[in-house]
């Protein structure tokens, strides 16, 4: 019966809105977890029904021992919709059975009702923007390469397809290609899986080997692009849990311990807890080039020793959260059909989403959160050597991407330390979806900035941005490894088409009765 007890206590939780349901299924001792979340995902997905049958019954009113309402819908659950309560004969269970043809009579009107052909048919319904985002896959090129990582998936049964494509989101979405896997377009060593695969109890994710990391939070260290020689030294400045840390470090090769600095990655987190999660995934990912620090980044000197020679800053703020699209929030909504408040009725423009929000609620809280975020730019912009900041959130609101965007290019120290928003070419220029150009003070600047759209994007809502000062800085120093590999490739190319070109000559050459030499 403890069991029931725990996700009862669950719910309590989430009623009290003391945190996500991930979050909070997260503190369930592990010997419980995985069928405490089972039972909680299963019964919030009918709560609206099982709460209108426990009222139609009256059974909280007549039963003294079921002592709360989530109690009696965790085991409601189980008595009409699954299996029966699973737990030995005492009050509590004994209190339940003396209802349970009342309560499956109330369960069969609301199906009459509703015209539902099966009890599937009362489930909420799900956000279809997160049903259609695949399972994201980063392959940590610090313990091992891409080509091993899809051998590895080969070898257990999924299919490689070829580039990801909207008809393979659809695909995944309705289970057809379930064993299907694809390379991602835009970031290498990034795989997609169909959104239902489960990948969290994996081998492979446990040993560090492969991240779960949605495509747009892949965004920020790429675009950061920090190269690998010793001088680089560069700050993640908001790191915990540490996706972008990790990502960081595997651009980099895991190297960079150059003298007198004896670390090339710093990793800043100021909440203690979350400390100990990025302490945890750091040492999971194999990372040894970073030494992570319990502090606020904002108390940091630039001109501190350790600080003066950063070229590199990672800012990835606290923000609203609101381009998260989650496969469970839509449970904690009141209505059948709801999608999350800030939501709208899809087709999810982002006009539509942006008019959906409701100003009075959301305006005090964003503009707290952006005075937060521009004065992290601010203080990433006085570091003396730095040559790349990128800024970017989990957020859809212009409040928090371009309005900051646009102060931070207005201010002091972005004049004073010469920066100005990268050009397109810099900022992953094949991604389509750019900034909003009627928030910016010149409107071309929109160009320089990424967007994320959740529901036309396959991806969450996210914002990416890059400043670059100005200076000219020496070849070398901070030429960035996108830069770098796109010129090996076009290198590559070159070389392969001169061998190619010299393979037909000599060909013709012989034809001609002339000797190759
Ligand atoms: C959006 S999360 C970062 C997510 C992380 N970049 C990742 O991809 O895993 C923001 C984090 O920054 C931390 N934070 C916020 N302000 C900070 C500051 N001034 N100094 C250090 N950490 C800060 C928060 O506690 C939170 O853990």
């Amino acid at each position: 019966m403890n069991f029931y007890f725990e996700a009862a206590s669950v719910l309590d939780k989430l009623n009290a809105k003391q945190g996500s349901i991930k979050g909070i299924i997260g503190t369930v001792p592990e010997r419980n977890r995985k069928r405490t979340a089972a039972l909680v995902v299963e019964t919030l997905k009918y709560r609206p029904v099982l709460a209108e049958v426990l009222d139609a019954a009256k059974l909280l009113r007549q039963e003294k021992k079921i002592t709360s309402q989530n109690l009696a819908l965790v085991l409601v659950h189980d008595l009409l919709l699954a299996n029966g309560i699973q737990a030995g004969d005492g009050p509590v269970k004994q209190a339940i059975l003396r209802h349970k043809t009342r309560l499956n009579s109330e369960l069969q009107r609301i199906k009459i009702r509703r015209g539902a052909r099966s009890t599937k048919e009362l489930a909420r319904a799900a956000d279809v923007r997160a049903e259609r985002i695949p399972r994201y896959v980063r392959v940590n090129t610090t313990c091992w390469s891409t080509e091993e990582a899809v051998k590895t998936f080969i070898s257990r049964g999924y299919q490689l397809s070829g580039p990801f494509e909207e008809k393979y989101a659809a695909a995944c979405a309705s289970r057809l290609n379930i064993s299907g896997f694809a390379k991602d377009e835009h970031i290498c060593d990034l795989l997609l899986f169909p959104p239902d695969t489960q990948l969290s109890d994996d081998s492979l994710y446990r040993e560090g080997k492969i991240i779960l990391q949605d495509k747009a939070s892949c965004f920020p260290s790429y675009i950061l692009a920090p190269p690998t020689q010793d001088r680089a030294v560069v700050i993640d400045a908001t790191a915990a849990p540490g996706n972008k840390t990790s990502h960081l470090c595997a651009l980099m090769n895991n190297q960079g311990k150059a003298s007198p600095i004896r670390f090339c990655l710093f990793a800043f987190e100021r909440d203690r807890k979350r400390f100990g999660t990025l302490k945890t995934m750091l040492s999971r990912a194999r990372c040894q080039n970073i030494e992570a620090v319990n502090a606020d980044f904002m108390t940091t000197s630039p001109n501190d020793g350790r600080f003066a020679s950063v070229t590199h800053i990672l800012l990835d703020p606290s923000c609203s959260g609101s381009g998260i699209v989650n496969r469970l929030d839509y449970l904690l909504e009141s209505g059948l059909h709801s999608y999350p408040q800030w939501s709208c009725t899809p087709p999810c423009t982002l006009t539509n989403l942006i008019e959906a929000e409701n100003p009075e609620e959301n305006e005090e809280r964003l503009q707290k959160l952006a005075s937060f975020q521009l004065l992290m730019i601010r203080h990433a912009m006085k570091f003396p050597s730095v040559q790349r900041v990128v800024y970017s959130t989990c957020s859809v609101h212009a409040a928090e991407n371009e309005h900051v965007v646009r102060e931070a290019l207005r201010t002091q120290e972005c004049k004073a330390g010469k920066f100005r928003l990268a050009p397109r070419s810099m900022v992953l220029p094949t991604w389509q979806r750019r900034g909003l150009p009627e928030e910016m003070d010149t409107p071309d600047d929109a160009e320089s900035l990424v967007r994320c759209l959740p529901g036309e994007d396959a991806t969450n809502g996210f914002f990416v941005s890059l400043f670059v000062r100005e200076s000219p800085v020496p070849e070398g120093d901070h030429q960035n490894t996108v830069t770098k590999r796109k010129f090996q490739d076009e290198t590559a190319q070159k070389d392969n088409d001169r061998r190619q070109g010299e393979r037909r000559k000599r060909k013709k050459g012989t034809t001609n009765g002339e000797h190759a030499t």
